[in-house]
Parts: structure tokens; C-alpha cells; sequence
């Protein structure tokens, strides 16, 4: 990990590490024991405040806000047991087609 950058691959170890520690000294421990469903409640929440940051706020909340955000996500990934390869793998596998192809393939309803 870089002195001054932390990447996502960062995150999901420094959320694995704080989740084997004490909820009293971890913020990370104490949402994971509320549940997955309150971790997706704050994925939910911090969606909804970057939005209003995207649309009215400052570009430093932006940033702020983007951050809280892939925290959160990356709490809710070590939740669901899903490790973040998998996204990069998912985000790779969509490469090969654009954004329009892929929707236009998704079956009707
Ligand atoms: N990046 C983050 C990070 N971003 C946001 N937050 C915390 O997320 C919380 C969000 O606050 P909110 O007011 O939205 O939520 P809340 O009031 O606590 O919760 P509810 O009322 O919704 O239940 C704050 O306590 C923030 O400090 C984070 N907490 C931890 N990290 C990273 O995780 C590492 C380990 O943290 P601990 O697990 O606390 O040791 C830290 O060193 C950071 O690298």
C-alpha cells in the first residue's frame, strides 16, 4: 500500500484485517455485526449522498462522498463473501461488447 493512495485491493485487506478485530475499536467490526442488511443500508445511503453531492455539492464532497461510498461497498463485499476478483473479473468480462450492445441483448419482459 502506497504512503499516500489506497486502492480498492487496499480496502478489501484493510476490511478483512479490521473485521478480526474488537467492534469497540472498529467501526468496520461494529457494521459488520449489525448485518448484511444494514451494510447494504449504508451502500444504499452513501449512493443517495453522492448523488445530491454529484448534482449540488462541491467537487471536494464528490470526492468525500465517493470515498464513503466505496468503503461501504467494500464492507458490504467481505459481508456477502464476495471477493472483489470477482468484480474485476465481471468488469473485464463487459469489455467485450458496449454499454447499448449489452442492454439491447438483455431478454424482454
Ligand atoms: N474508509 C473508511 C471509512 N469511510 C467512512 N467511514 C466511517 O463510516 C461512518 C459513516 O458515518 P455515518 O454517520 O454515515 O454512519 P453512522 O452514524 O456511524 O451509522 P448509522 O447511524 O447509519 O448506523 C463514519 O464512522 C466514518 O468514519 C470509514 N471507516 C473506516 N474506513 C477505513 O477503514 C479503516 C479501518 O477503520 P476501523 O474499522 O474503524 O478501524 C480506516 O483506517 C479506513 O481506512
Amino acid at each position: 500500500m502506497s504512503e499516500d493512495r489506497v486502492t480498492l485491493a487496499d480496502l478489501e485487506r484493510i476490511v478483512a484485517a479490521r473485521a478480526q478485530t474488537d467492534a469497540g475499536a472498529s467501526y468496520t467490526r461494529s457494521l459488520l455485526d449489525k448485518g448484511i442488511a444494514k451494510c447494504a443500508q449504508k451502500v444504499g445511503e452513501e449512493g443517495v449522498e453522492i448523488a445530491l453531492a454529484a448534482v449540488g455539492g462541491s467537487t471536494m464532497e464528490v470526492v468525500s462522498e465517493a470515498a464513503d461510498l466505496l468503503y461501504h461497498l467494500a464492507v458490504l463485499l467481505h459481508a456477502k463473501g464476495v471477493p472483489l476478483d470477482d468484480v474485476h473479473a465481471e468488469l473485464a468480462r463487459r469489455t467485450s461488447q458496449s454499454g447499448h450492445q449489452e442492454k439491447a441483448s438483455r431478454p424482454r419482459s
